[in-house]
């Protein structure tokens, strides 16, 4: 259960009281999530997330509250933060950074994506990225090849040989590529399909933007289509490509040049988070709750693009 922090009914009640929200009538903590602790809590005038976070600091996260609040104010479908009296979305509680934000009350994460939900996410993801280069704030991206080098050499000693080479291989064939002439935005960077909640054909909210930050909106594209477009063996399922993908450019066509380099970006994308999960998996986070995710996976992804 991914609550790291238990909030008791009167800190709760003191934290409410910044909102206008009417009276808590129930909360519960949420057992789904890895990083934060998150509960729902009912208030007389409807129901909401609380969360609290346990990793980024009160420096860092007006960024992301504050991209919430633009992509919902834009008709992405996310969680609008809520502002306090004094017009704020963040407030401490319990010692920790906290917000309030909409619960999205439908839909749940799809194992399975249907060749309509990854069209209608496709669109989602081209109207994101048609508005996000307006955002104005700007986060690097701290995964970006910087961390490729710093967290390879981390992890190149518990490889196996074939794996070693493929990654130093990866690593010299990225290097080759800048991407400084490809458009650039606000990029979600983790939308994974366990970040978006469907109901049936209707995209009901996409959530977790905590790694979001100012990048290549190409990548953004090629992170999502290999978690929701590739069968378990690491390839590419091209019906869902083409049907995502497609949807994708009819709200932002790409330039020629994000064509020719789209089979590096799915490249790059991949070995992002065969990176992140071979960390993962070595070096455990220190009291997070790991439902660790299986780097093979994304071994057999980048393997199954290069022989593409
Ligand atoms: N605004 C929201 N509305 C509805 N459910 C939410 C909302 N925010 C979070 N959740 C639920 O909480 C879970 C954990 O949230 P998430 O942001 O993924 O946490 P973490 O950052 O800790 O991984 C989600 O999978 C979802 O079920
Ligand atoms: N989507 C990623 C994991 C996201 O990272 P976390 O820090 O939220 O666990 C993956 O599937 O590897």
């Amino acid at each position: 259960m991914s609550v790291y922090t238990i909030v008791e009914r009167d800190q709760l009640n003191a934290f409410l009281s910044h909102y206008n929200l009417g009276t808590l009538i129930s909360y519960q903590g949420i057992n789904a999530g890895i990083v934060n602790t998150n509960y729902f809590v009912t208030t007389q005038a409807g129901e909401w997330v609380l969360t609290l976070f346990e990793q980024l600091s009160c420096e860092e996260l007006p960024y992301f509250l504050k991209l919430m609040a633009y992509l919902a104010e834009h008709q992405v479908p996310c969680p609008h933060p809520l502002a306090d009296e004094t017009n704020c979305y963040l407030r401490q509680l319990n010692g920790k950074p906290a917000a309030l934000f909409e619960r999205i009350l439908c839909g749940q994460a799809v194992e399975q994506p249907t060749l309509t939900q990854c069209q209608i996410l496709g669109t989602a993801l081209g109207h994101f990225h048609i508005i996000s280069p307006h955002f104005p704030l700007y986060r690097p991206n701290e995964h970006g090849p910087h961390w490729w080098k710093i967290t390879a050499e981390r992890v190149l000693p518990y490889l196996n040989t074939a794996e070693a080479t493929l990654l130093r291989e990866e690593l010299r064939f990225q290097t080759q590529y800048q991407h400084m002439d490809l458009p650039r935005g606000v990029i979600h960077a983790d939308l994974f399909r366990d970040n978006a909640l469907f109901e049936g054909d209707k995209l009901c909210g996409i959530l977790d933007f905590y790694y979001a930050c100012n990048d290549v909106l190409l990548y953004d594209l090629a992170i999502t289509i290999n978690d929701w477009c590739t069968f378990p063996d690491g390839r590419l399922d091209e019906q869902r490509v083409q049907i995502l993908f497609a949807s994708y450019c009819e709200q932002r066509p790409l330039t020629a040049f994000e064509h020719e380099v789209w089979p590096v970006m799915l490249r790059a994308a991949a070995l992002r988070f065969w990176l992140s999960r071979l960390q993962d998996w070595y070096f455990p986070r220190p009291g997070e709750l790991t439902h660790t995710k299986n780097p093979v996976e994304f071994r057999e992804i980048l393997l199954s693009h290069i022989n593409s």
